[in-house]
């Protein structure tokens, strides 16, 4: 026995508090347990379990492993019809089994990733009050701010949470204002939290502020479950979030909090207002700005050019477009050793005016660090004209408005530059503004493409003596680098989440880009690598959280090889740990901060 256990590597990072590896102590037994998704076995527990557990008589005899039952589930999910019910079949098996839920979508990530996350959780959360079954997650009322620090804190108790994902559903991916359903974008950011990172399924809390809804169709549904008024903004609004924010700070002390899909007035406010103080990280502005980033580095080696080089034209300067432009722009000042200001110039930003330029009124303050000061009158200021006139080797597309880069202005892209960089990345895929094999076509395949959704590669006769060949198309979506982040935001329990630290990042996403040791391959890796992924990102985002003095974490080792491990053996698998019966109250805190899992929490007022 003892040599088994020192034959486990993990076992000497046993003692850290993420570790998972002993059995997991429960209080729960018999209907009670078979309806506890986190401890939930099904047909796996054994018989000591089946009798500890007063299970006996509530299963059938045989007992099972965990991959048979990955293989039941895997007939059952390849049954359904369409995306859309293989999702809601996975949510049903979420909500029944996690352990089974997850070991089946990691066993089956590639077929699985756009079910369980963009583009058909754009559709469920589209659908959310017509599958409703279940709550989960979260619901903040807005007319009842004075209840959110109680409702909160039914969630557990201080060491129970690690990362919470927040929305007020206003826009969702490109889909817009989905109010309430929104939890779901917090929901299915989190599962993959636990898929790409690791993050303990138990210790994650998503939420949904509502403050209703400037949906129509939504307003209008008999079976809409969210507040069924027009959104509420302004003070009250802002009363909330601080409300929301302030009690998940007393709550949840070591909580890293993730904004998502807020609307543009508010994604960058709440951003830049919490930011200073908390460990926090808009993914729509920052986790895609990094993972993007990432791709344009990966295209520059592709096309041999330099950030010096880059003119970069995006369209589309939302949340998502100004938080790329910035991260570009940090790196070409690092880069070249330039002011942020002179970084600028070689960035253009169009929006419905067209070309932002000092004339454009009414621009948000980081909409205003791009706008163009060169005089534009008499040229054209649309994507057409922008294009003749600046000669970009990049361009992005953040605008949510389908096939914007048609023929014409790739032709024109191309006909300047050799290896054109061209990255459509509005959700969900219905709304890109172009689609590879288009792009691919356009350009002779010469374009270096990434995209916002996931797209089957493409066949086309671009090989050198015109054979056919197939191009693998990657995914740029900030699902590459976010979980990396969050990862070693909480592993290292960090102050702050700093810019070196999302550089850091980008970094360690460009270690894996698969188009850095092959011309041919795709930009950026893919789910088949994720988890490496992110302890790549991890590891990267925690060494410069220490030397940024941001690292709270004790005992956090210095050596390259053991942080990999360290951090390795801190994330959640799926399997079936031994369970061991114990009193509710006379639970230990076994590793440290487990003690929600028990089952059974301490009541609050
Ligand atoms: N791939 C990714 O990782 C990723 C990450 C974040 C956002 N996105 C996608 O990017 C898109 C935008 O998201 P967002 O959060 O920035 O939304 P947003 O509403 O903040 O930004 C969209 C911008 O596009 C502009 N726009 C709309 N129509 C236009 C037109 N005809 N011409 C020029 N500009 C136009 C809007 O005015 C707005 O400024 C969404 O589809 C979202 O799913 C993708
Ligand atoms: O959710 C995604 O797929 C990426 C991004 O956060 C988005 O809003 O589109
Ligand atoms: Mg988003």
């Amino acid at each position: 026995m003892a040599s088994q256990q020192q034959d486990n590597p993990a076992d000497k990072f046993d003692h850290l508090p993420l570790s998972t590896h002993k059995p997991l102590e429960c209080a729960l037994r018999g209907t009670v347990l078979l309806n506890h998704p986190f401890f939930n076995k099904g047909s796996a527990f054994t018989r000591e379990e089946r009798r500890d557990f007063k299970l006996s008589g509530l299963l059938p005899q045989s007992i099972q492993t965990l991959e048979q039952q990955v293989q039941r589930a895997y007939q059952q999910y390849s049954a359904r019809a369409d995306d859309l019910a293989k999702n809601t079949f996975l949510t049903s098996m979420k909500e029944q089994n996690e352990v089974l839920y997850f070991r089946l979508l990691l066993d089956h990530l590639e077929e699985m990733f756009s079910v369980v996350y963009t583009p058909t959780e754009g559709d469920a959360i589209q659908n959310f009050s017509r599958l409703f079954r279940r709550p989960q997650g979260i619901f903040l009322n807005i007319h009842d701010i004075d209840r959110i620090h109680h409702d909160l804190s039914l969630w557990g108790t201080e060491e129970d949470i690690d990362y919470i994902v927040v929305t007020d559903g206003e826009e969702i991916l490109g889909i817009g204002d989905q109010g309430c359903g929104g939890v779901l974008i917090s929901i299915a950011k989190l599962a993959l939290m636990t898929l790409c990172a690791g993050i303990h399924p138990n210790r994650v809390l998503p939420v949904v502020l509502d403050c209703g809804t400037d949906n129509e169709s939504l307003l209008h549904d008999p079976l809409y479950l969210g507040l069924k008024e027009k959104r509420v903004r302004g003070k009250k609004y802002d009363e909330m979030v601080d409300t929301f924010v302030k009690s998940a700070r007393e709550l949840y002390p070591k909580a890293y909090l993730h904004f998502e899909d807020f609307g543009f007035t508010n994604a960058r406010r709440l951003l830049n207002k919490w930011r200073p103080e908390i460990p926090c990280f808009n993914d729509d502005v920052q986790g895609t700005g990094c993972v993007t980033l990432a791709a344009i580095f990966a295209g520059l080696h592709v096309s041999k050019k330099k950030f010096k080089d880059l003119r970069l034209v995006v369209f589309g300067a939302g949340t998502a477009g100004v938080g790329i432009a910035d991260q570009v722009r940090d790196a070409i000042a690092t880069d070249c050793g330039i002011s942020k200001e002179d970084a600028s110039k070689q960035i253009w930003l169009i929006d419905k005016p067209g070309l932002l330029t000092n004339k454009v009124e009414n621009l948000s303050d980081a909409q205003k660090t791009f706008a163009r000061s060169e005089d534009w009158s008499g040229k054209k200021t649309d994507l057409m004209g922008v294009v003749k006139e600046v000669k970009p080797n990049v361009l992005i597309g953040t605008s949510t408005v389908p096939s914007a880069f048609t023929e014409e202005i790739v032709r024109e892209m191309a006909s300047h530059v050799d290896r054109p960089i061209i990255l459509p990345l509005s959700n969900p895929t219905k709304l890109h503004e172009a689609v590879p094999a288009d792009l691919f076509a356009w350009t002779n395949g010469k374009a270096l493409v990434a995209t916002g959704s996931p797209f089957k590669p493409v066949k086309g006769p671009w090989g050198s003596d015109e054979k056919e060949v197939e191009m693998k198309v990657a995914e740029c979506n900030n699902s590459v680098v976010f979980p990396g982040i969050g990862l070693g935001g909480v592993l290292c329990r960090a102050r702050l989440v700093t810019d070196k630290m999302l550089v850091a990042a980008v970094n360690g996403v460009v270690e894996h880009s698969p188009a850095l040791r092959d011309d041919t391959a795709p930009l950026l890796p893919g789910v088949d690598v994720v988890r490496e992924v992110s302890v790549s990102v991890a590891r990267k985002v925690i060494q410069a959280a220490v030397e940024e003095g941001v690292a709270t974490q004790d005992g956090i080792p210095g050596d390259e090889q053991e942080l990999d491990e360290w951090i390795a053996a801190q994330m959640w698998e799926p399997v079936y740990r031994p369970l061991k019966y114990v009193e509710a109250h006379t639970a230990s805190r076994q590793a440290k901060g487990e003690l929600r899992v028990v089952g059974s929490l301490p009541e609050r007022d």
